[in-house]
């Protein structure tokens, strides 16, 4: 892998899709659904407190749903509410992470792939297929590649956007398919493992990806750089701290879970806040059903408690 890239001084510059957004004079407005949200009257604290906010109820519910406290859950769902829901979460994510905070996370994919020259004006040929789970918008740097590389984007998401070009869809129920045509080159996971409020359920979505991601051979690319080949490849956006700063996760237990899955780390980048990684998935390789608990492999108080699980099923 090449050496991990850090950009601390940036914030959330190198990542972030960008705001969709019509100018009323005053700041930019994103229309969510039927919600109206002022992005530039929204502090970025309120942003982050609501995204945090959403994210710790989340664990909670999956919590008494494990317990099977029906009442709790119907008192968190009521909260949720107030809080205005999977739409209220979806602007957040969109106005905290508009050009002046952050940026548009496929930036980076579009980066590294432009590196193995798979994209470009002059990649009219190539067809890369691309998997977007979590999309929230069809404007971003991968979709501008589509003719430049990429043949498509199928974009999906709990929650659509843009009911025309983002089907709304859960990942895990997402139909796979075992024709090579209906499977994509890259998979991106843009901050939406951490949105997933267990550990075992991010194991399984991680899991997951390999199902959509089309076989070495049946790939119709070639890279012009001598470097091999990233494809099929999975993109993986995390909040830093998921990696950094966790009782039950650092970046290298994640790179191991990810190899017991086959993919292997070729690319790593570290905005302020986020970490990038780009994994090529080797198909040839048999996925080793290697199981990881959660641990306590980082010790301290005042660490948070991402982990990923993976049950040997
Ligand atoms: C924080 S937003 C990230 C959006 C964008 N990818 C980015 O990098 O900024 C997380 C999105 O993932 C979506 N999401 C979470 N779990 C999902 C799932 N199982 N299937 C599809 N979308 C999911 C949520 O609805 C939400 O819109």
């Amino acid at each position: 892998m090449g050496k991990v890239t850090r950009n601390r001084g940036s914030g959330l510059k190198s990542g972030r899709p960008p705001l969709s957004t019509t100018n009323t004079g005053q700041g930019s407005t994103s229309t969510v659904g039927k919600h109206n949200v002022n992005a530039r009257r929204k502090s970025s604290k309120a942003t982050r407190n609501l995204i945090n906010k959403h994210h710790q109820l989340h664990k909670s519910r999956a919590a008494a749903v494990a317990a099977g406290d029906h009442k709790h859950v119907g008192e968190i769902d009521g909260q949720l509410q107030q809080l205005g829901g999977l739409e209220a979460y979806q602007a957040a994510s969109l106005t905290g992470q508009d050009k002046d905070r952050g940026g548009d996370s496929s930036e980076r994919l579009v980066e590294w792939l432009r590196k193995y020259n798979l994209v470009g004006p002059t990649r009219t040929k190539l067809g890369l297929r691309v998997l977007e789970v979590g999309a929230l918008s069809s404007q971003n740097a991968i979709s501008r590649m589509v003719g430049k590389g990429v043949e498509i984007v199928k974009r999906i998401d709990l929650n659509s956007q843009e009911p025309n070009v983002i089907e709304k869809a859960d990942f895990m129920t997402f139909p796979i398919s075992d024709a090579c045509a209906v499977k994509y080159d890259i998979v991106s996971l843009s901050l939406v493992l951490n949105y997933v409020p267990d550990a075992a359920g991010r194991g399984e979505m991680l899991r997951r990806t390999t199902s959509f991601l089309r076989r070495q051979g049946t790939i119709d690319s070639t890279t012009a750089v001598d470097a091999p080949s990233p494809l099929p490849c999975l993109f993986a956006v995390m909040p830093l701290p998921c990696l950094t700063n966790s009782r039950y996760m650092t970046h290298n237990h994640f790179v191991s879970i990810m190899n017991s899955l086959g993919y292997e780390i070729l690319e790593r980048h570290e905005s302020q806040k986020l970490s990038y990684t780009l994994f090529r998935w080797h198909s040839d390789k048999q996925e080793t059903r290697k199981t990881f608990k959660k641990v306590e492999i980082n010790p301290g108080r005042m660490r948070n408690n991402f982990a990923v699980v993976m049950n040997n099923a």
